[in-house]
């Protein structure tokens, strides 16, 4: 199968520039989030993508074939990509069935090819007992698989999903997750899903290319976004958002207790810039290390999430195994491991 590439793409509406000089390449088969805040492009590269805007710069490509770029615009039914959105756009007059078979009666499929097929999608959502129901008699997550069926059953090289989960609650959009992992793992297809839930991408993503005022500011798998997020801005959108960020010079200078010192020379941080640290590399109860304050202790079932305080003002987020008195004293170490670019820095490490 193709993959799909994306060279300077930008697009103005307008005096407004929506995404700027986008350039990824996204493999066969890949699963790749586009992530970032409201207002981000994200919604904007995805129609680029199925062919609903032309880029204003740039081309895109799929395979050796261009689909977008400044004199050619291959038209959204003969881009070989399907798309999901959050509403579903399902017909109420229509079963399950005929949704799903919707999109090949359109092309003109008919009679034993027909019935496979549509059995086939409807079999890799599991919705095969469902298939004589109308959508309005089925739940939020089973009209949605509905239109994942519909979606499939054309057998497209690029399924580009817009925020499909949405419209779904809580408990809904985990189930789902797990649906889309099986719905990538059987079709094979490469999937690009929008979303500006950073632990859904994190959770159903290769990668992760995530988004600023149109343009890209870090593509990487989600375990390098979370370890290593390119500035002080990502490291703060990706993962827990209580990061400590020791800003200026050496950590130490400024906030007292040779442990940290120690473990800030042990991890080779050099003292320029802030330093990332997730709650993770906080370690809690430690002879000669920082004195914090605990103000708040919330039970999460299988941990307590502490919010501390250091002498300095610095706020910090820990976990801890057992619960601890608020207004309490406890001494913690830092785990330092990754020097971030500060906020007005340009983002330039993988
Ligand atoms: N057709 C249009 N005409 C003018 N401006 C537009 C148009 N479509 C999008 N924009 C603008 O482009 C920017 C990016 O919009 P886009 O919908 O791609 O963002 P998004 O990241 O998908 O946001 P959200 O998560 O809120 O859907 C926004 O400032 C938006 O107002």
């Amino acid at each position: 199968m193709a993959g799909l590439s994306l060279a300077g793409v930008g697009k103005r509406f307008g005096e407004h520039a929506a995404v700027s000089g986008l350039t990824l390449d996204v493999a066969a088969g890949e699963f790749v989030a586009l992530l970032g805040p409201s207002g981000c492009g994200k919604t904007t590269v995805l129609r680029m993508l199925a062919g609903f805007e032309q880029p204003s710069e740039g081309h895109i490509r799929l395979g050796g074939r261009t689909l977008s770029d400044a004199s050619r615009h291959v038209p959204p039914e003969e881009r070989n990509m399907g798309m999901v959105f959050q509403s579903y756009a399902l017909w109420p007059h229509m079963s399950v069935a005929d949704n799903v078979g919707y999109p090949l009666k359109l092309r003109g499929v008919g009679g034993s090819d027909y019935r496979r097929r549509v059995g086939e999608a409807l079999a890799m959502v599991e919705l095969a007992a469902l298939a004589e129901r109308r959508p309005q008699e089925l739940s939020g997550g089973q009209r949605q698989r509905v239109a994942l069926a519909r979606c499939l059953v054309a057998s497209p090289a690029v399924v580009l999903l817009d925020e499909p989960l949405a419209n779904l609650d809580r408990h809904l959009r985990a189930a789902m997750e797990e649906s889309f992992r099986a719905f990538h793992r059987r079709s094979g297809a490469t999937l690009v899903y929008v979303t500006h839930d950073q632990s859904e991408a994190m959770a159903l993503a290769d990668r992760i290319a995530v988004m600023r005022e149109g343009r890209l500011v870090q593509w990487s798998t989600p375990e390098t976004l979370y370890r290593q997020p390119h500035s002080e801005w990502l490291a703060g959108f990706i993962g827990q958002g209580s990061v400590l960020l020791l800003p200026g010079a050496v950590p130490g200078r400024w906030l007292e207790g040779d442990a940290l010192m120690a473990a800030a020379e042990e991890a080779g941080v050099q003292g320029r810039g802030p330093v990332l640290v997730r709650p993770e590399h906080v370690r809690l109860g430690e002879r000669g290390g920082l004195r914090a304050r605990v103000e708040r202790a919330v039970f999460r079932g299988e941990r307590y999430e502490l919010g501390l305080r250091l002498a300095d003002g610095s706020a910090l987020l820990a976990y801890s195994a057992r619960r601890l008195a608020e207004g309490s004293t406890i001494g913690v170490t830092l785990d330092l491991g990754w020097g971030l670019e500060p906020e007005a820095g340009t983002p330039g490490r993988r």
